[in-house]
Formats: C-alpha cells, sequence, structure tokens
C-alpha cells in the first residue's frame, strides 16, 4: 500500500455566490487531505457540512475558490483524469427503458471501450453486482438494491482506479447493505481507492480505513478508524468456557491488581447479524414461524 497518493488536497476552499457574485456560503475551509493507493475512505460529517461540495471539487465539477485538489497528482479539473475515476452519485440517473447488458454497453461505449473488452468487463461487473439473473430486464423494473447495484457497475465500467461513492448504502435493506459492504471490500482487495461519504456510521466503521470528520465546512477529525474508536485505558479479554471458579479468581486477580472490573458479561451480537442470520435461516427453512412468547414483549 501507500505506493501512489491517489487524492491531495492542499488549503481547499469553496465559497459559493449567489447571482451577483455576492459571497453566500463558505462551503469548505481550507482542507488538507491525503488519500493514498488502496485505501478506504470515508467522509463523515453532519448535513451541509461540506462533504458533497468536497466529492465535486475532487471530481473537478466545481472550481475551488482558493487551495488545490489534485487527482493522482494532477488538477481535479483536468478530464484527462476522469479515465481512472469511476463515480457513484445518491441518485444514479440511468435509462430505465434499457436492460443491464444495454446500460452497461451504453457507458462502455462513452469510454471507448472495445467491444470485446466490454464483453468482458460487463460479464465480470454483472457478476460482482449479482444482477447477473436480471440482467435483460429493463431497470425500471429493479428493486432500489437492485438500482444501487446497477448504478455501481456503471461507475465500474471503465475499471477505475479511483472510485467515489456517495451515500452507497442510504435506503438499502440490511442485506442490500451488508452486500454492498462485500463489494466494496472485493473492490479494495483488487487494490482500488475508494472514498465514500456515509451518514451511515456502522456501514463506515465496516468498511473504512480511515475517516475525515467534516463540520461546517473544517475538518475536525482525521484518523484511522481502529484508533479512533480504541478505548485506551480499558483491556477487553474474550474467553470461552470458563467456569464460575475461574470467574472468581479472575475478579480477584484484577482486584489484587487495583484494577477495576467494568463488565463481566456475555458479549451481545450486533443487530446486523441477527437480522441476517434470521433471513438465512427463513430461506433455508421456509415456513417455519416464530410463535410470540408473551415474556419477550415489551412492556
Ligand atoms: N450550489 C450551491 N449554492 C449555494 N450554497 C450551496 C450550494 N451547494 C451547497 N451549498 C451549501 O454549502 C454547504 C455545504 O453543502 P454540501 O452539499 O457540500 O453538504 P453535505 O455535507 O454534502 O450535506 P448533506 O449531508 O446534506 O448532503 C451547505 O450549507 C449548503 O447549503
Amino acid at each position: 500500500m501507500a505506493d501512489e497518493t491517489v487524492i491531495e488536497t492542499r488549503a481547499l476552499s469553496k465559497v459559493y455566490r449567489d447571482f451577483w457574485g455576492r459571497q453566500k456560503v463558505r462551503a469548505l475551509k481550507s482542507l488538507d487531505l491525503k488519500i493514498e493507493e488502496g485505501e478506504v475512505f470515508g467522509l463523515l460529517g453532519p448535513n451541509g457540512s461540506g462533504k458533497t461540495t468536497t466529492i465535486k471539487l475532487l471530481l473537478g465539477l466545481l472550481f475551488p475558490t482558493e487551495g488545490q485538489a489534485l487527482i493522482f497528482g494532477k488538477e481535479a479539473t483536468d478530464v484527462s483524469k476522469n479515465e481512472r475515476i469511476g463515480y457513484l452519485p445518491e441518485e444514479s440517473y440511468l435509462y430505465k427503458f434499457l436492460n443491464a447488458d444495454e446500460t452497461l454497453d451504453f457507458y462502455g461505449r462513452l469510454f471507448d471501450i472495445p467491444p470485446e473488452v466490454r464483453k468482458e468487463r460487463i460479464e465480470k461487473l454483472l457478476k460482482l453486482v449479482k444482477i447477473e439473473r436480471a440482467r435483460k430486464r429493463q431497470l425500471r423494473e429493479y428493486s432500489k438494491g437492485m438500482t444501487r447495484r446497477i448504478g455501481l457497475a456503471q461507475a465500474l465500467i471503465n475499471d477505475p482506479d479511483l472510485i467515489l461513492l456517495d451515500e452507497p448504502t442510504s435506503g438499502l435493506d440490511p442485506i442490500g447493505t451488508r452486500e454492498m459492504k462485500d463489494m466494496i471490500l472485493e473492490l479494495k482487495a483488487e487494490g482500488k481507492t475508494i472514498v465514500m461519504c456515509s451518514h451511515l456510521l456502522a456501514d463506515v466503521q465496516d468498511v473504512c480505513d480511515r475517516i475525515a470528520i467534516l463540520h461546517q465546512g473544517e475538518l475536525k477529525e482525521l484518523g484511522r478508524v481502529d484508533s479512533l474508536l480504541k478505548v485506551a485505558d480499558t483491556t477487553q479479554i474474550m474467553a470461552k468456557g470458563l467456569s464460575d471458579d475461574c470467574k472468581n479468581e479472575l475478579r480477584s486477580v484484577i482486584e489484587r491488581h487495583q484494577g477495576e472490573l467494568v463488565s463481566m458479561d456475555n458479549p451481545t451480537t450486533t443487530l446486523e447479524d441477527l437480522f441476517l442470520s434470521i433471513v438465512r435461516d427463513s430461506e433455508a427453512r421456509p415456513g417455519r414461524r416464530v410463535v410470540a412468547d408473551s415474556s419477550d414483549d415489551a412492556n
């Protein structure tokens, strides 16, 4: 990793002006950022914090008011860098009367990809986004999850080295979300660099190596997810098959060493894992139902 700096911003700033050129909003204030090859990078922040503005500046869709945005060492406004970029906007505007094959073929032609390479790439992408079986259906019949997946395939048609994803999991159910996260990790394993912005913090935590948190156009935090989330002065031990005697002994060892036992519990799984295992189980054993037990009801 870290062979090439894919994105570098230097004091990148954006002021939106109104029709008469008067200053309206300082959307981004002096952003300094470096994103290296092979990273999955998350851009976080509340509504209006400057995430979309940053993405648009990186894509060269907006001109900075001050500062610089460099992509693969070139100015973001240099169109030649577009060949190495894939972009999934929050809403994909694809032609609803084309099917998946036709859609990918259309975008492949826009990039001047030779027919043989195009054919091979379309096969690979339909497999990656798992819509091979629906490839001949018009996009207007697609569910939200399928629409998001074909949007991703479209963003990848030029085999980009850098992929920008705007809210990749928004509106997806937990299964669609898990699949999208797995696809992001697959792309990372292929060596792609990925920048995503999202409000869904658990999704960001699952896939991102590093994050930046923006607030009111300013960078407030930047770092590796694992180190930012590490609770420095607490030790977690996970063990299986401990007897009550052993647990008591552990308690007294901690006491003897002047430590404070915060908890000694059975760990809980995540709601995502629980949901996915229930759906998988239901697919494997259709017709099985849970009869509500009054003790499980909320009081
Ligand atoms: N074209 C524009 N003209 C004027 N102001 C704009 C324009 N686009 C965005 N803004 C303002 O710039 C600020 C940053 O907006 P931006 O869309 O970058 O935020 P965001 O973090 O992507 O928000 P969200 O999470 O809601 O998508 C906001 O105050 C917004 O109102």
